[in-house]
């Protein structure tokens, strides 16, 4: 049995929801390993554990399916901030966030952050059909495509209209929308549009499969969670609890990722 006083302990809670095949999956992919791979729909909920600085930030993956959906506001529980995946292509997805799953989020912190995130942005942006190095410095899609098949063995898509660099597939979802959506979001939790995060700032659109501002997305929510990382750490040093379902989860693999 692992030492509880070795175990890093995660300072706060980020989780992704979202319908299936939106690409959470894919995404914390994208941002951990550096990598787009094959996923098989989540079952339950993974975790992946960031070190931010001096800080750890523990990262939960959902699953979209309908017969999880029981579980989502049990992986909220605490959360410092949810990021509501949709997909660009798939309007539904988006109406799907409003209608299944913002309601998960009522277990989350007071004070939690949302951010809307419209991945699978390659099949529709051109610009995000090139993908970003860690310096976001962007390199074109054959480099990319390239690059992937020596780094992790994926095989370079075949061509199909997705995977053709200039043909693109319709975009559903614009970002007024989800903009509108944020909106929404905010009244529903009775917040203030003057006093909360602004929209412009808190929807992204993203491509797993490039990189195209996931790390933007990711890092700009570890910066944004710092207070509620600082008032944690300030209350346990006030009263030092261990959480014990915290640990069990992080000791049980390592302290890097897990699932359940
Ligand atoms: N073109 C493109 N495809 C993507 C992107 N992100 C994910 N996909 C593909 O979409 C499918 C679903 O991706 P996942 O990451 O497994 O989706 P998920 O949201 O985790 O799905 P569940 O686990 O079932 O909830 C896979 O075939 C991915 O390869 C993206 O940014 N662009
Ligand atoms: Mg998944």
């Amino acid at each position: 049995m692992p030492e509880v006083s070795k175990m890093k302990r995660p300072d706060v809670k980020i989780v992704l929801l979202g319908d299936m095949n939106v690409g959470k999956t894919s995404l914390l992919h994208r941002y951990m390993e550096r990598k787009f791979k094959e996923t098989v729909s989540t079952v339950g909920g993974a975790f992946f554990l960031k070190q931010w600085g001096p800080y750890n930030i523990s990262i939960w993956d959902t699953a979209g399916r309908e017969q999880f959906h029981g579980l989502g506001s049990m992986y909220c529980r605490g959360a410092a901030a949810v990021i509501l995946t949709y997909e660009v292509t798939n309007w539904q997805s988006l109406a799907e966030l409003e209608e299944r799953f913002l309601s998960l989020t009522d277990t989350a912190n007071h004070d939690c952050i949302y951010a809307l995130v419209g991945n699978k942005a390659d099949l529709t942006d051109s610009k995000a059909q090139l993908c970003q190095d860690s310096d976001g410095l962007v390199k074109d899609q054959t480099e990319c495509n390239q690059e992937c098949e020596v780094l992790s063995g994926c095989p370079t898509p075949p061509a199909s209209p997705t995977s053709l660099p200039g043909v693109m597939l319709r975009k559903q979802v614009i970002k007024e929308d989800a903009v509108a959506l944020y909106g929404r979001i905010l009244r529903y939790k009775g917040l203030e549009e003057k006093s909360s995060l602004p929209a412009e700032k808190m929807c992204f659109e993203t491509s797993a499969k490039t990189g195209y501002n996931v790390d933007t997305l990711f890092e700009t929510l570890f910066d944004l969670v710092l207070p509620s990382i600082l008032r944690k750490r300030q209350e346990n040093q006030e009263s030092p609890t261990v959480d014990l379902e915290e640990c069990r989860m992080v000791g049980s693999k390592k302290g890097r990722s897990g699932c359940c």
